[in-house]
């Protein structure tokens, strides 16, 4: 067995059992939460009142539920909880549903790995997330699935031994450094290969054509929603573009939802989503967070064994469409980062990047203790 084909232990369904916890939860069909699309076209929703709306719900003030007093407040983030338990308080029964398989961790970056902050470029991850993650990738095959530009999100977590998904997925690369379970996707490489002309291998870049296009749009929001909008600021990922909103005041969203509106009107090739505080301006293609996943598992030569759990990490709703892929597949554990009941596919849930920590840390710890 090679130093990732670690199995997780043992003896844990027996408690998962006295808990009356099904894995992965089931869906009761009496999810109460607002239902938000995870991606919102824009021609289809072309009503500013619609999208203000879904603008405030990405605010945790707005909440993503209908508001509820009190008590009812309570019983009703229990019952979410119920349907999303912490994946630290069931981390035995999580660990038991893993145990003879190969794990792989897929973790998203903001809201996940780093606190969200006014400043994205000030989204740094601290030295003991580091140290997990880079403990985890020892362990397991691990991917940062991430909207930001690859370039950048590397810069945050400066980690070599990691895949890396940026741009919502469509800039995919293998690790540059130090891991042993990346035959299969070495072998992929050679045949998907795509040198971007910096001179380093590329595994899957399947909006390349769109470049041009997103640097003219980023020069046109830049110049129209940057300049009269305070507080706005539009971020070059890349593949796609992010037009922060976290800044500017409530009053003006509409105003700054208009002016996207009016500079992608004459891109049809060119879709708006929406994630936390954020308008992001994506290619029209079907990939999304969820393939790049598919695309890893596949790289990895993972696709079609049973005998594989990935664990996927991550707060926001672009997330959605990976969480949706292990929904489907009937594999391993989709974890939402979130304080607040949000409607997810996620079977489990974590509070918050410190316990997104702590749930990494518990893995390896419990692989040390189970590896053969
Ligand atoms: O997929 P992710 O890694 O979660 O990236 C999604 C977007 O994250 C960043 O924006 C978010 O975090 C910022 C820093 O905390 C925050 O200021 C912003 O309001 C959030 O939306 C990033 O800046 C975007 O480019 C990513 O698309």
């Amino acid at each position: 067995m090679t130093k990732h084909g670690v199995v997780l232990g043992p003896e844990e369904a027996v408690v998962a059992a006295a808990r009356h916890f099904s894995f992965p939860p089931p869906r009761t069909g009496r999810e109460p939460c607002k239902k938000l699309a995870a991606q919102v076209d824009l021609g289809a929703a072309a009503v500013t009142g619609s999208w203000l709306d879904s603008m405030k719900a990405s605010s945790p003030r707005h909440r993503l539920m209908a508001p509820v007093p009190g008590a009812a407040a309570d019983a009703e983030h229990e019952d979410w909880m119920e349907r999303h338990p912490s994946a630290l308080e069931r981390f035995d029964a999580l660990a038991a549903a893993a145990k003879g398989k190969q794990i792989a961790v897929f973790l998203d970056y903001d809201g996940t790995l780093s606190p969200i902050v006014e400043d994205p470029d000030r989204a740094v991850m601290t030295d003991e997330m580091r140290d997990a993650v880079r403990g985890v990738a020892a362990r397991f095959p691990t991917a940062i699935v991430s909207g930001r530009c690859r370039d950048k999100v590397f810069g945050f977590v400066r980690l070599a031994e990691l895949y890396y998904a940026g741009s919502h997925g469509m800039d995919i690369r293998g690790p540059t450094a130090g891991a042993d379970h990346h035959a299969h996707a070495k072998e992929e490489e050679a045949g998907k290969s795509n040198g971007d002309g910096d001179g380093e291998s590329v595994l899957c870049q399947p909006a390349r054509e769109f470049l041009p296009v997103i640097e003219e749009v980023h020069g046109a929001l830049v110049a129209k929603v940057e300049s009269s909008i305070p507080g706005a600021k539009v971020e070059n990922n890349k593949f796609c573009l992010s037009v922060h909103f976290r800044c500017v005041e409530e009053k003006a969203w509409g105003a700054l939802f208009e002016q996207v509106r009016s500079v992608l009107k004459d891109h049809p090739g060119l879709r708006l989503t929406q994630g936390r505080k954020v308008l992001e301006v994506r290619p029209m293609i079907k990939w999304d967070k969820g393939k790049a996943l598919e695309f890893l598992l596949q790289s990895l030569g993972y696709a079609e064994r049973s005998d594989v759990f990935p664990i996927y990490i991550g707060d926001d709703r672009t997330d959605e469409d990976a969480f949706k892929v292990l929904r489907s597949r009937g594999q391993g554990a989709g974890i939402l980062v979130s304080k607040f009941p949000k409607d997810t596919t996620a079977s489990f849930s974590l509070r918050e990047p410190a316990e997104v920590k702590d749930f990494l840390r518990r893995l390896v710890a419990h692989a040390n203790t189970t590896a053969t």
